[in-house]
């Protein structure tokens, strides 16, 4: 790649240099040995770049792909597709020295430091390992002061690295300048310079072993995370959560990394013990220099850390920008939810709280349009049936999410085993299903009765409510035992839940309370699942009822000036926008 090239995929149009770059990035874990089996998607292709020295925050629900993101970043799980390019150099195609070379620079900071440390070494063996590995330090050199072609003999090698050297040589005179990292005293390194016509020759000889610059570094290391050099000889199991996480950052620093990504660092801490680890890293990242990127559940921590933040969602980007723009005005509806459930501070703040319906979709079998279209409160709607009223849109998508997720209960061996022995009875649930999704009405003539039932069990003529009941409404209508539903509704009554009583004679003896065209739809999805064709019902209630948002993934759309965006088809102009939609329907 040409040098311009390679500026123009590093270089952002504000001049600043990213560190890391993640374009179409795809991580999925194979279908583990089954037959036919999907593979998870963990990560599934996401595009995004992280600013040198800053924090980038990730965040989303369990399992929605974060740990796996921040593992394909440092390398610890291969990338399925799309390019990783770091400081312009695309990792995913490093092999052999190059990636050993590379692993310096990127490191990871694990959620549990009880099970990340190995309790039979020591402190000090614990985080001079990456020291060992990597044969630290180089000894290699920089000589300076020169243009004849230089060679390095001795303990030291020619410095072949974009990083500053361990040890610059100047010439003529031969001073000497150690880096700051290398604890190594300038009076312990002896230099003889030969020049020819051509060629300079620098005899370098270091007369500390390198196990004495590690162990000395360690101890270097062991004050900077704020632990004590006598620890050096103690086992993880005599520190506490806090100071065993300290131990886990010292050896991630210990190579002098450029990124680190910290996975849920603080998670599995005491809250007072939080704050200090928080301190320590931002004071870390100023001291070094260091890039993060944050992965953590808990929103309040990554807007006090992060300067931007990257919202995750079932291996997808939903929103990514300025973390404090984004979290007092977030544009998505994915993030309008999470941050929703944050509890106010302010008691006076009467901020909605949006509840999602059912669970995340499975990462081995995603919706094909937007990945949050099966759970979005704002999921645009058909224009066909942009005159449904919002109730019978809530009873149309949760019917939908529950076929699908009777269709991922399926997958279970077990369930599959029950159906081939014809064991399977839960298709007949789908009745009470309908019952309970979608509104029901009565009758003029059975409301009324209901109305006089209602009266009568008020005021103690429990044989007269039993009696209008009986004579209105045939036992045979229902699968329900009658006379248990009639106790139920004496005692409902009684209770003064007249509404819960009116609603349990509602649902049993009325008919749907949908608009005629959503009805017929209903009943044949309701017939072919009685046919035991749950995916034909699925696929018709698809097509009837399904709009942009099931069935094309949305693009990225800038949302604010200052270059966040949202993953969402509301942001096109033909569409309101989310908190306009939110706003609608409150
Ligand atoms: N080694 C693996 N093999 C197969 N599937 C995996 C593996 N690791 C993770 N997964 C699956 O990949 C998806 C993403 O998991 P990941 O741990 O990356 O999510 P996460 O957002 O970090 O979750 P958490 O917050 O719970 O750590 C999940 O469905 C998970 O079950």
């Amino acid at each position: 790649m040409s040098e311009t090239e390679e500026l123009r995929r590093t270089e952002r149009t504000d001049g600043r240099r990213d560190l890391v770059n993640v374009n179409g990035l795809k991580t999925y874990y194979e279908g583990g040995g089954l037959i036919n089996s999907q593979p998870v998607k963990a990560v599934d292709g996401v595009d995004f770049h992280i600013e040198r020295g800053e924090t980038l925050g990730l965040v989303g629900e369990s399992g929605c792909g974060k740990t796996t993101l921040g593992r394909t970043l440092v390398r610890l799980e291969r990338a399925t597709d799309g390019e990783v390019l770091f400081d312009g150099d695309d990792i995913t195609t490093f092999s052999g020295k190059r990636v050993k070379r590379w692993r310096r620079d990127a490191q990871i900071v694990f959620q549990d430091p009880e099970s990340s440390l190995n309790d039979r070494m020591t402190i000090g063996e614990i985080i001079q390992e990456p020291l060992n590995v990597h044969d630290w330090p180089d000894l290699d050199v920089d000589v300076v002061g020169t243009q004849k072609q230089v060679e390095v003999t001795g303990d030291g090698s020619v410095n072949q690295d974009e990083r500053e050297a361990d040890i610059t040589v100047e010439v003529p005179g031969g001073a000497v300048t150690v880096r700051d990292g290398v604890p190594l005293p300038e009076d312990r390194v002896s230099v003889d310079v030969t020049e020819s016509d051509s060629t300079v020759t620098v005899r370098v000889d270091v007369d500390v072993a390198r196990k004495r610059l590690r162990r000395a570094r360690v101890r270097e290391l062991l004050t900077t995370v704020g632990l004590r050099e006598e620890h050096y000889f103690r086992y993880p199991h005599q520190f506490s959560g806090g100071q065993r996480q300290r131990i886990g950052i010292a050896r991630a620093l210990a190579l002098e990394p450029e990124f680190v990504v910290l996975d849920e660092p603080v998670s599995a801490l005491d809250v007072s013990v939080q704050a200090k680890i928080l301190n320590l890293l931002e004071d870390l990242q100023e001291e070094f220099g260091l890039t993060y990127l944050f992965i953590a559940h808990d929103l309040s921590v990554v807007r006090h850390i992060c300067d931007r933040v990257a919202v995750m969602y079932l291996g997808h980007i939903m929103e990514i920008g300025d973390s404090e723009e984004l979290f007092e005005n977030p544009k998505n509806p994915y993030t309008q939810s999470l941050l929703s459930a944050i509890p106010e501070t302010d008691p006076t703040d009467d901020k909605q709280r949006i509840t999602l319906r059912g669970t995340p979709p499975s990462p081995r079998d995603p919706p094909q349009g937007c990945p949050f279209s099966t759970r979005c409160p704002v999921k645009i709607h058909p224009s066909e049936y942009e005159h449904l009223d919002e109730k019978t849109w809530e009873g149309i998508e949760l019917f939908r999410e529950i076929l699908r997720e009777r269709q991922r209960a399926d997958r279970s061996f077990t369930e599959r085993a029950r159906a081939i022995l014809g064991m399977e009875t839960r298709f007949s649930g789908i009745d009470e299903i309908v019952r309970e999704v979608f509104p029901h009405r009565l009758t003029q003539e059975r409301e009324q009765a209901l109305d006089r039932a209602v009266e009568a069990a008020a005021s103690n003529r429990e044989d007269e409510a039993r009696e209008i009941l009986g004579t209105n409404f045939d036992p045979s209508e229902t699968d329900a035992d009658f006379d248990d539903l009639v106790d139920s509704f004496i005692s409902d009554v009684h209770a003064g839940s007249h509404g819960q009583a009116r609603s349990r004679i509602r649902e049993r003896f009325g008919e749907m309370d949908v608009p005629g065209e959503v009805r017929g739809d209903v009943d044949r999805a309701v017939e072919h699942v009685r046919d035991g064709d749950e995916q034909a019902a699925r696929e018709l209630l698809r097509e009837e009822f399904g709009s942009v948002c099931d069935t094309e993934p949305p693009d990225h759309h800038s949302v604010s000036q200052s270059g966040r965006t949202s993953y969402c088809h509301r942001h096109l102009a033909e569409h309101e926008e989310p908190e306009v939609a939110f706003e609608r329907q409150s």
